[in-house]
Parts: C-alpha cells; structure tokens; sequence
C-alpha cells in the first residue's frame, strides 16, 4: 500500500465503487461519459470530483464576463455571506484511531482497519481531539456542552472509505459565540473598523481522504483520480458561521481572524495550502431593505484569504448579474468551485438536501462528555487572544497599523513581547521589529522563532539610540551583526560591540565642531553660496559631515554647531 491508492471508474459495466476501491479511478475520457457515470453511480459525484464542469457554458459565460455589472445594478443589491471553516486539530493522532495524523507522509502509510472502515473494528475518540475543540469554542464564545454525540452523516464518495462520516449533527460540542475582526479599509491602508460576527456553532467531526486528480487542468478533466486515505479520520473542527458578513473583505478578515485564534491556541497550524484550514463560503443577494435572504450558494477551493476575497466578489457580482436579467438564468441552489486560473466560479454539484445525509446516531461511541471542572480548567489555561493582545498594544499608544502588524502572528507577539520586557519602549521597539526585523525573519525558514538576535539585544540597542550613544542610522549599520547573533542577549554587550567597531556616536562639542570646521574649510564655494542665500545647501554640509564622521555624529548637535558657524557673521 505503499503508492497513493488508484480507484477505477467503469461506471456502466462495473457493480460501482464501493468493491473496488483500491484500484485506479480512470475516467473514461469525455465529460459526456463521465456523465453517465455519474447516472450509474447514483449519488456519487464523480463528475465533480473529476474537477470536470457540469456547467461549462456558465462558466464560460463567466470567465467571458467582467463579473462586475454596471455600479448602479450593484448598489441595489446586499450580499449575505456565512462562512463554513474546517479546520484540523493538530493532534498527535487521528479521531478515532491511533494512526499518526501528520501531513506530507507517504500517500497510504497512516492507515488502519480502524480509518479505512473495516468491518468489525471499532473507533475509539481520541481525548486530545475534544480537549483543544473546547479549548477553541471557548476561545470563539461559544457554550460547551456538557454532554454532545456524534451522528453519522451518509454520502457516497471515494474519499471516504466507510460510506459515512462520524460528525456531530443535533447536539454539537459547541454553539453560539462570536469573533471579533478588525475589517481593513482600503482607504487607510490597513487600517479597519472592529465587528463582532456571529458563530452559530463549532462542531467535531473526522476528515475524509484525498483526491488528486490526475492530469487535470481544472475544467478540463482528467484522465483518472488517486485516493491518498492518510487524512481519512484526522481530527476536523467545523466552525459554522451566522450569515453576518456583506463583502468580500470582511469574509477574509473573518477567516485570517479564525486562523490566528487557533494558531495562537495552539489547535491548528491553519495552513490553507496543505488544506488543514478550509473555508466554504455560502452567498446570496438581496434586494438592499429586503429582510429575506435570497437563494445562497457554496463556494469551495479557494487557498487563500485574498483567493476567497475575489471568489466572493465575483460571486456576488455573477448573482447580481442574474437577477439583473443578465445571463437569461437564475440563482440556484449549488455549490460551486473557484477557479484561481481564470479568476471564476464554476457549478460543481446541485446541493444536497439535509435529508440526503440520513444522519443517525453514531451506535459506536458513546456520547461525549465533560465536567464543568474539565471546561473550567481549560479556560483558566487559555491563553492570550489576538483581540486581547491587540487591545493590549493599543493601550501602549501604538497606532492601529502597528497593533494589526505586530498581532498578526503568535511569533512576532512574543518576540515583541520579549523586547518591551526587556526594557525598550513600544514605538522604536515596534518600528524595528516592523522593521528590518521582521524583514530578516522572513528570510528564515523558521521565521521570528529562528531569529540568531536575542530580543534583549534590540532592546538593548533601542536604549543605546534613546540615550544618543548611537544614532538612528549607526543602529541600522550595527543591526545585521546583532540579527547573526552577535551582541549576545544584550545588557551591556551590544555596547561593546558597537564600541569595537568604534560606531559610539560623535556629541562632544569640540569634536563635531573641528569636523564641521573642516568640511566648510574644504567647501568654500558652497560656504558662499549659502551665505548669498542659498540655504538649501545645509543639507549638503550635514551630509559632508556625516559622510567624515562615519555617519557617528550626533544629529541635533551637529545641527547646532553648524547652523552656529553658517550663521556666524564671516571672519
Ligand atoms: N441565504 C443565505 N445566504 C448566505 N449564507 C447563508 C444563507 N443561509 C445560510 N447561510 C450560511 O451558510 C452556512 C450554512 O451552513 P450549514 O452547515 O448550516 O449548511 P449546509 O451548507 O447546508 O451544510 P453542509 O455543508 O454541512 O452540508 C452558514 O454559515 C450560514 O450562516
Ligand atoms: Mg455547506
Ligand atoms: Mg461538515
């Protein structure tokens, strides 16, 4: 089982797929006879599965399209945007068996009786899988429930080995709640209005394997599907959002905020590349001062906020376009794949019904439950949240830029963090970790954590430019030798250093004043100039100043003592 497991599609002549799969899934070549499979194969969806339009003229007509239809028609509109998250639980193993749940392994080597459906075998609910989903319910607002179950949520896929899914239908770990996003506003680059959106409910369940289809370019097929089961039972948190959102900006604020939450938990690394955070979007449009909602559809297969964020404004745009008459149709009910290529979204499946599911009672596990003091417990450990730590730095007087920036990862918070304890005050501390630190930790592969510079060293450094020991410009010359490790964790060592490289700034007045002396001793035509009223040259005198000083001349006392012999009546 070593190579990804091929399942093959003869839909016509062979009994389905259930019995075969661990062959290759070959479809036979034309989305026309890939429509037949889909007929023979009841419910299952392989046409979509193929990445195979069904809808090829819309999604023609879509890419044909602007997507924007004309400003006036768009303003008569609202969109109504709710969002569902997947996101995987970083635990050790999977839900309901102990198979390792890491990424990138071998395609079907973290397999077992247990994930792969097996008769006979029996799941058994991994504790760690509960322990960081209240953690994240209680982190979203939510009230956990005591006691919740799991039911069986039946469809038919080659994804997924038991013909079912163990998820949470009635009684879910986790209902109502909120986030708070800080939504940008173009207009300020990057800075935002704070909104509270509504969870609805965050529920447990298991993942389903992987499908690569093979060979495809996305609305074009492809010849046949590789099934990779090593993700069949990794631990899922679905996070239902309330249809709170109305633009596209605000979906993707909603989403980077769910992720840092639970990066910042500890819950999920939240990469949407490797698929372990999943966000299908459901939007409708409504006539603005309509209080129903309009027909909503799904929108899957975006891998990044900004992907999202352009797959809902053209979705937006496309339903507009439709109840504008435009494209001769009407908005139905489906779900629908963005297609990062040609920038559109294409219809995938018809939605099913709640009824198509049959959700029963999972008859193997027992309900899950808790005790107020486990609950308790885990939200007396809960640690800091991003809207807590950004509160927290806009208490230090940083600007809501800095605040969105410096809050955006766990990493540079506890980096900046270290810098404040380390004794440096929040706004140069913030301009240089924004700064040239952040942009040398980007280099890293292991980011802000693989930083050689010990925070207490650019605190250090901070103080040495807040006391005039060094300028500005001399700290941005010393910085590459401390961001190699140089400087040691500071207290007194970046002062050595900075003294070895004879970098402590020029302040002594005679000094500067017989450096001065001599650049207007070397210049005399500018010096004359500048007297005849040309007085835009002291900033050339300043620079030839610097430019002998070796840049460590002390800025306001140079200032002074040139514009003293500028000024100064001619000898
Ligand atoms: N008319 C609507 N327009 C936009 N969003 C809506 C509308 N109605 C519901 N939503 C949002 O769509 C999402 C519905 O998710 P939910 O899981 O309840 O239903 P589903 O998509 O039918 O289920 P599933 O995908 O699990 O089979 C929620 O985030 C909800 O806020
Ligand atoms: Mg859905
Ligand atoms: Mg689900």
């Amino acid at each position: 089982m070593r190579a990804i497991l091929q399942l093959r599609c003869c839909p016509a002549a062979q009994p389905g797929l259930v019995g075969r799969l661990f062959t290759r899934l070959v479809h036979p070549g034309s989305s026309a006879s890939l429509s037949r499979a889909q007929r023979a194969g009841g419910r299952a969806q392989l046409v979509a599965a193929a990445g195979v339009a069904t809808d090829a003229a819309a999604a023609a007509a879509a890419s044909s399209s602007s997507g924007t239809p004309p400003a006036a028609a768009a303003d008569k509109y609202e969109a109504v945007i709710g969002i569902e998250t997947h996101v995987q639980l970083n635990t050790r193993t999977k839900a309901f068996c102990s198979c390792p749940s890491e990424f990138g392994a071998e395609p079907n080597t973290n397999v077992c009786p247990v994930c792969l459906g097996h008769p006979g075998t029996l799941p058994v609910l991994n504790g760690d899988m509960v322990r960081k989903a209240v953690l994240a319910g209680l982190a979203l607002n939510a009230r956990v429930a005591l006691r919740s179950k799991f039911d069986r949520k039946q469809y038919f896929y080659p994804d997924l080995p038991k013909g079912y899914q163990i998820s949470q239908y009635d009684v879910p770990l986790c209902e109502g709640g909120w986030v708070e996003v800080v939504v940008p506003d173009t207009a300020t680059s990057g800075t935002g209005e704070v909104r509270r959106l509504g969870i609805t409910r965050a529920h447990i369940e298991e993942d389903a394997g992987k499908l690569v289809h093979a060979g495809a370019a996305s609305l074009s097929g492809s010849d046949y599907s590789l099934v990779d089961y090593n993700r069949a039972g990794v631990p899922l948190l679905e996070i239902v959002s309330e249809p709170d959102m109305r633009t596209g900006a605000e979906a993707a604020a909603y989403g980077a905020e769910l992720r840092r939450i639970m990066r910042f938990l500890d819950v999920s690394d939240g990469n949407m590349a490797e698929g372990s955070m999943r966000c299908d979007v459901n939007i409708s449009v409504r006539p603005r001062g309509q209080a129903a909602f309009g027909t909503k559809v799904e929108i899957k297969n975006m891998n990044s906020f900004s992907a999202m964020q352009r797959a809902i404004e053209f979705e937006i745009a496309r339903q507009v376009e439709l109840l504008e008459g435009g494209r001769g149709g009407e908005i139905v009910q489906e779900t629908r794949l963005w297609d990062e290529g040609r920038q559109c979204t294409y219809s995938m499946r018809k939605k099913e019904g709640l009824a198509d599911y049959r959700y029963f009672p999972e008859p193997d596990l027992p309900p899950v439950v808790l005790t107020q003091e486990q609950v308790d417990g885990l939200q007396a450990s809960m640690p800091e949240l991003p809207a807590a730590v950004r509160a927290r730095y806009a208490a230090l007087g940083l600007s809501q830029y800095d605040v969105l920036v410096l809050a955006d990862e766990l990493a540079v918070c506890r980096y900046f963090d270290a810098v404040l304890a380390a004794g440096a005050p929040p706004k140069p501390a913030a301009n240089w970790v924004m700064g040239d630190v952040m942009a040398a930790a980007k280099e890293l592969p292991g980011g802000f954590e693989a930083l050689p510079m010990a925070p207490g060293a650019l605190a250090e450094m901070i103080a040495l430019i807040e006391d005039g020991t060094i300028s500005g410009k001399i700290g941005k010359q010393v910085l590459p030798a401390l961001l190699a490790g140089e400087g040691g964790a500071g207290g007194g060592s970046v002062r050595a250093l900075v003294e070895s490289k004879g970098l402590i700034q020029i302040s002594d007045p005679a000094a500067l004043a017989a450096v001065v002396d001599a650049v207007l001793a070397a210049n005399p035509t500018q010096l004359q100039q500048y007297r005849e009223g040309k007085t835009k040259l002291q900033g050339f005198f300043v620079g030839a100043v610097m430019k002998e000083s070796k840049g460590r001349a002390n800025p306001a006392e140079l200032n002074r003592i040139l514009m003293e012999r500028l000024n100064a009546p001619p000898s």
